[in-house]
């Protein structure tokens, strides 16, 4: 498939005309072919309108039929081959194995939703039936349902250009929701954007769809993200990328005359708690597992683990012993942008520039363009308490070792921690009294909380959460990953004593979908 430097407005590929852009590999630092021409405000017009346009009519779509445009969009992403794949290695300097992986996931969540759709509890029908004899009043006839909330702006992920990109999973709820999806791809990898794009835009032809269901915008500045979240057809916002770019959209939103929800996946520094048992027991395998998960991806996930959490003696000698010498053989990786790789340098210069922090270990030299040294500090539980800039995310591998007292200590850091994504228990039989105490804290801080395994690698499935309290997202009531997703861009509607033949299917008596559904209080298929 050729890749044009379009925008897919609709069904039709529109070269943007407000400036030009190229992809730069960052292994490399040259400039990618071909010159891909940025949006302006006339493009996200008719980008909205069409949206708008097709929301009514997608929303009501049949179960069966957007379960079979998911699963359509799919496979046309799979057809695409290896294009999609060495594009995507050349834009993000990514390797082959991990893009691979990352196709696998996205299609394998665009599947799942399709399974969701098809199941049709999400719609969560209610009935109460009316009691006419009911005194002293009676009781109208009351039903439920849960609607698409409108048109969905999507902001492509750097770090993941496939499974948190163009097809990833805020597109992949959104559509399952019935909401329609204009997505302002990511400047860092634009051909992987316009080939997922063009898979989806056939999608929407095939399945005899509106064309308004999907676009993609590029820009060559923060002019079309800030003009898409403005649009009043948009009513929803999903992101995933810097807590500042989180923070501006979340303001863009608050301020329309008619407000709207960011879902923003933003900031966490993932702490990691080393429980004295498992410490005893297992400090050598505890610090070559850190090293792994902390370096993998070089360190560029939103789970990486950030901040370890410690009681300081000679097992942690042990420990640090064994991770200074994993990290300090650790090759340097290429990291996906020139900024990226910019902001994790000056970030691991604040540090080793704070006189509360010591370094213990930096990885191997740099032997290429944006290529990151993973770097590994210490410091103290008094200290980290002292100080809240020690609690900045530093994206890619750059970690903190919290040396504590004791376990109190452990808690008491814990406490002053900003709301995380994940949060991780190393711990052995010995540890559970002191896990029992700290679960309450941990409950309160993050949206996932883990036993004996490391953050990174989200698995897709019903019940992950990938959230949690503010700077971790902007909206702690949701996730990003996994089917719950789709509930962000639904909205509940009541209907009172409507007649018969105007409620919705889903709502009809004799439950001519064959959906679950919560009659008088009791949930069954009737
Ligand atoms: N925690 C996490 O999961 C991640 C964190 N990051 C952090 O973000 C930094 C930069 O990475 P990047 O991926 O580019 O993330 P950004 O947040 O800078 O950008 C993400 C997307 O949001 C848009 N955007 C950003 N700011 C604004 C704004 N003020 N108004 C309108 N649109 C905006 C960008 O558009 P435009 O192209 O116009 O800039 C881009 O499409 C990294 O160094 C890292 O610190 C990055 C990825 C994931
Ligand atoms: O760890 C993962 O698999 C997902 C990470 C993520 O959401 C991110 O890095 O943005």
């Amino acid at each position: 498939m050729t890749i044009t430097g379009e925008m897919l407005i609709g069904a039709t590929a529109h070269r943007g005309s407000q400036g030009e852009f190229r992809a730069v590999d960052p292994a490399t630092g040259e400039a990618l072919d071909p010159v891909f021409g940025g949006g302006g405000a006339a493009d996200v017009e008719r980008a909205c309108a069409l949206a708008w346009a097709a929301f009514d009519s997608f929303r009501e779509t049949g179960l069966e039929q957007r379960a079979a445009f998911l699963e359509t969009v799919a496979q046309n992403i799979l057809d695409i081959g290896d294009d999609l794949i060495t594009r995507a290695m050349a834009e993000s300097g990514l390797p082959r194995a991990r893009l691979e992986g990352e196709r696998g996931r996205t299609v394998g969540q665009l599947r799942l939703f399709a399974q969701v759709v098809r199941e049709g509890s999400w719609v969560e029908a209610r009935i109460d039936p009316a009691l006419p004899a009911r005194t002293p009043l009676p009781r109208a006839d009351i039903r439920q349902r849960h609607i698409a909330l409108g048109p969905v702006a999507v902001f492509g992920a750097s770090n993941f250009p496939l499974a948190f990109s163009v097809a990833g999973g805020d597109t992949a709820s959104a559509f399952a929701a019935g909401c329609p999806v204009v997505v302002k791809g990511h400047g860092a990898h634009p051909g992987t954007s316009e080939l997922v794009g063009r898979a989806i835009q056939a999608a929407v032809a095939s399945c005899g769809l509106p064309e308004g269901v999907f676009s993609l915008l590029f820009g060559t500045g923060n002019e079309i993200g800030t003009a898409l979240v403005a649009d009043p057809r948009i009513k929803a916002v999903g992101f995933t990328g810097s807590r500042r770019g989180g923070l501006a959209l979340m303001e863009v939103a608050a301020k329309r005359p008619e407000p709207i929800p960011v879902y923003a996946e933003m900031s966490s520094i993932n702490p990691v708690f080393l429980m004295p048992a498992a410490l005893a027991s297992r400090a050598e395998a505890l610090g070559k597992a850190f090293v792994a998960s902390l370096t993998m991806g070089a360190g560029q996930f939103c789970t990486n683990p950030g901040i370890l959490l410690v009681v300081d003696g000679p097992d942690l000698d042990r420990f640090v012993a064994a991770a200074t010498e994993a990290l300090g053989g650790s090759a340097a990786s290429t990291m996906l942008t020139p900024g990226i790789h910019a902001a994790f340098d000056s970030g691991v210069a604040k540090l080793a520039g704070s006189g509360a922090v010591t370094m213990l270990a930096r990885g191997l030299a740099c032997s290429g363009p944006n290529q990151a040294q993973a770097a590994f500090f210490t410091t103290t539980a008094e200290a980290f308490l002292a100080d809240p800039e020690l609690q900045e995310e530093v994206f890619g591998a750059a970690s903190l070792l919290i040396r504590c007292p004791d376990v109190a200590a452990m808690t008491a850091v814990a406490e002053k921690l900003e709301g995380q994504l994940t949060a991780t228990l190393q711990m052995d039989a010995a540890d559970r009294a002191a896990v029992a105490g700290l679960i309450p804290t941990l409950e309160r801080k993050a949206g996932r909380i883990l036993a004996n395994g490391w953050p990174t690698g989200v698995e897709v499935c019903h019940a992950m959460v990938h959230g949690g309290p503010f700077p971790a997202t902007s909206d702690p009531r949701s996730t990003s990953v996994g089917t719950l997703a789709i509930r962000r861009f639904l909205r509940p509607v009541c209907y009172q004593d409507i007649p018969a033949d105007l409620l919705p299917e889903s709502l009809r008596d004799g439950n001519p979908l064959g959906l679950w559904r919560r009659v008088d209080g009791e949930l069954g298929r009737g």
